[in-house]
């Protein structure tokens, strides 16, 4: 089924642009393709590019808002959102409007709270959440791009923005550089499908961890799922449901890891980009998938 999906999707791969902010990114090859898809006992089955590794980004922010949640709880809502934004990830206006409060823990501002919130639980947010995906993973050599970390530090102007917009709403409780620096580490965090999909892989067995340990209560599991469906994509999360009908994440790196409860995560990685920063060729493998499989929430 892998091959045939990635044989449906051939003439998407290349479309859209690879992610330009910043040139560690920017040199990536636009014809690379991979997917990955595990099942709830951790068997993974791949095609393509599924061993190569990616920048993940913001993909990322969906594992630090679980470590911020079963370690800190509930407390984190009083601080971010649960609405789509229907704004770019980096956008600064609604900011304003909604007093310093960001609509979800999926945009950039969102994922600063949620990364302050986790800075302040385990006082080292990045290594905490390094450490969670090797073990998730399985695979000890995930790891921080420290290329990419500098060039997210270099060019990091408007998250820089966005961190000390909400702590004039006293929104930030770390001092900014340190935070930023964990944001810019996490983000540069580079991981193959196989990995994700892996590590993806409490959200479909109701926050129970690779190793059978608790992570999160049922309850948690299914609303950072229903976050995911509803934030996941940022300004095109409507489009995602819509074709691909189950919760995902994606992130500038072309990737983007889906979840279907009870039953398997897929990752799929494509560099190519929309306008909204979603993977072209990468939603096009999803949305053939739970189309061929009936496999979506639906
Ligand atoms: N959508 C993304 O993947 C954004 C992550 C990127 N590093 C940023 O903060 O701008």
């Amino acid at each position: 089924m892998l091959r045939r999906i990635e044989a449906d999707v051939r003439p998407q791969i290349g479309a859209g642009q690879v992610a330009a902010y910043i040139p560690a990114l920017s040199c990536v090859d636009p014809n690379r393709f991979g997917m990955a898809i595990a099942d709830l006992d951790g068997k993974v089955y791949g095609v393509g590019d599924w061993r190569q590794p990616f920048s993940t980004q913001s993909i990322t922010k969906v594992f630090a808002l679980a470590l911020a949640l079963a370690q800190g709880g509930d407390d984190l809502w009083e601080r971010v959102g649960r609405e789509p934004s229907g704004n770019p990830f980096n956008s600064l206006v609604q900011l304003e409007y909604e007093n310093g409060i960001p609509r979800n823990p999926f945009i950039n501002a969102g994922a600063l709270v949620v990364t302050d919130r986790l800075q302040t639980l385990t006082g080292d947010a990045s290594s905490e959440l390094l450490e969670f995906l090797r073990q998730e993973s399985g695979n000890p050599d995930v790891t921080f791009d420290p290329e990419v970390a500098a060039s997210e530090s270099d060019h990091g102007d408007r998250n820089a923005a966005l961190a000390h917009f909400m702590a004039s709403y006293g929104n930030i409780a770390n001092p900014i550089p340190a935070l930023l620096d964990h944001y810019f580490w996490q983000c540069s965090i580079e991981m193959n499908c196989a990995d994700l999909a892996l590590a993806t892989r409490f959200l479909a067995r109701h926050g129970l961890r690779a190793d059978g340990t608790r992570l999160l209560p049922r309850r948690l599991a299914k609303q950072i799922n229903a976050v995911m469906l509803t934030c996941g994509t940022y300004d095109a999360a409507g489009e995602f449901a819509y074709r691909v009908g189950l919760p995902g994440k994606s992130g500038v790196g072309g990737g983007i890891v889906a979840v279907v409860p009870g039953v398997c995560t897929v990752c799929v990685w494509s560099p190519g980009l929309d306008p909204q920063g979603n993977s072209v060729a990468g939603i096009a493998a999803l949305d053939r998938f739970t189309t061929l499989t009936g496999l979506s929430v639906f």
